[in-house]
């Protein structure tokens, strides 16, 4: 399906954001390696949130669910024999289970987004998931992946961190849980940084000890520890709030969204200060981010890695901007749902951007009179695209039409709903 945004000049009203994305994948796998039953408190809802509870039911985890909360009875480190997991276009599931799977004794993980998920790479994990001697079978680093794990009993693992930081969440949630203790140093940059820190975070919250090094490239991890079963609460999603704040950002507005917690460890949060700097008129109190925009906005250069899924959003708000924005640090946008640099540039200059790419950054000339907008985009399977467009459609001269825009839920299935509710023009067809 697709969508057709119009030009908007005003968005008014209040939104509750939506539950974190990256917390809900975490509790549900915490609560999945636990024995006993664990409670989790406004859990999203959402593709990639779903895959998770799929894929945990399926590895033997039991679920009842009501509107605000599910109650999970683990299966602690006996995963279930299963043939086969379906993670959709997940990208953390993907990794956080494979690393999970090698528990089992003989797992494939199928291909069902091969112009998605189908190309992102895996290597890394695999390499250090061989490192604990199990076998696996993939296709050049991709999937389908076939886990023969078994009996991996820890040890010395070391993992590159240069192009994902899922891989090393992933081996943070495997290694508690082996017989041996383990020790894991990530080997060149650590990319996303700030993710793992959620992932320690959760851990800590459901009783595992992992002794990190101060920069987080050294672990000690204690072998036979077991997850406790716990009660969670899921906070507010920044990445996903990100995009209706740039939004508000770029229009005149007065919006506030609930449920952003200041003390948040998400990286995106950065959304707030960023938009602060560009000198958007807001203010954040008592989880309330308040954005009253007057459709002016500065450029300002900003190190992406610290907040990588709210940079696309970020980058809308630039098309707008008086000045040049310069994002850095932010190769690792290439091995996201799309080529979140050449493939996401080439979609905003359709629109009317004027944007430049390198390696490793996104450069944004600003045009505050607007740009032309009239034409159709692509939407590359990612989500992220979906609602980075969608801000830019708001302030084009003519209306956008989004296509695939339904891919949009891999993380926010209802954002056109939220954005309609603020007074955006748009329209599914
Ligand atoms: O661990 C996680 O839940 C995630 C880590 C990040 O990926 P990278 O570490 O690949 O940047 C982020 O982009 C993704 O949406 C979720
Ligand atoms: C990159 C993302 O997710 P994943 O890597 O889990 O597919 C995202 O949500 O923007």
């Amino acid at each position: 399906m697709d969508v057709i945004v119009t030009p908007t000049p005003r968005l008014e009203g209040d939104i509750q954001a939506l539950s974190s994305k990256n917390y809900t994948t975490r509790y549900l796998l915490v609560a999945a390696l636990a024995n006993g039953t664990s409670t989790i408190h406004y859990p999203a809802h959402s593709e990639d949130s779903d895959a998770m509870r799929r894929c945990i039911r399926d590895l033997g985890a039991i679920i009842e669910e009501d509107d605000k909360k599910i109650v999970i009875t683990g299966f602690g480190n006996h995963p279930k024999d299963i043939r086969e997991l379906n993670v959709g276009n997940a990208g953390a599931v993907l990794r956080f289970l494979m690393a999970i799977a090698s528990l089992c004794p003989d797992v494939t993980f199928v291909n069902t987004y091969p112009d998605s998920l189908g190309k992102r790479p895996h290597d890394d994990l695999i390499d250090s998931l061989q490192q604990l001697g199990v076998v696996i079978e993939h296709q050049e680093g991709k999937l389908p992946i076939t886990i023969r794990g078994g009996q991996p009993k820890g040890g010395k693992i070391t993992v590159s961190g240069n192009v994902s930081s899922q891989f090393l969440s992933a081996l943070l949630f495997l290694t508690p849980m082996l017989e041996e203790d383990s020790e894991i140093e990530v080997l060149h940059d650590l990319k996303s940084k700030v993710v793992v820190g959620q992932t320690l975070e959760v851990l800590e919250q459901a009783g595992i000890i992992i002794h990190a090094s101060e920069d987080l490239m050294h672990y000690k991890v204690p072998g036979r520890q077991h997850y406790q079963a716990k009660e969670y609460i899921v906070q507010g999603d920044y990445p996903g709030s990100a995009a209706v704040l740039a939004a508000a950002a770029v229009t005149n507005s007065d919006v506030k969204i609930h449920r952003l917690a200041e003390n948040s460890k998400q990286g995106e949060r950065a959304i707030v200060d960023v938009l602060r700097m560009m000198e958007v008129p807001l203010t954040h109190e008592h989880d309330i981010v308040h954005v009253q925009g007057n459709q002016r906005l500065k450029a300002l250069e900003f190190d992406g890695d610290a907040a990588t899924d709210a940079v696309l959003a970020m980058v809308a708000a630039a098309v707008f901007a008086e000045g040049t924005s310069r994002f850095y640090n932010v190769e690792n946008l290439r091995y996201k749902e799309c080529d979140r640099i050449t493939d996401y540039l080439n979609e905003l200059r359709k629109a009317g951007a004027n944007v430049e790419e390198r390696q490793a950054e996104i450069i944004v000339h600003g045009r505050p009179e607007g740009v032309e907008g009239g034409v159709e985009i692509n939407a590359h399977y990612d989500h992220r695209v979906i609602m980075a467009l969608s801000v830019v459609g708001l302030r084009a001269k003519a209306p956008l039409r989004i296509k695939d825009a339904h891919h949009v839920a891999k993380s926010y299935p209802i954002f056109f709903d939220h954005m309609k509710s603020i007074g955006a023009q748009i329209e599914w067809v």
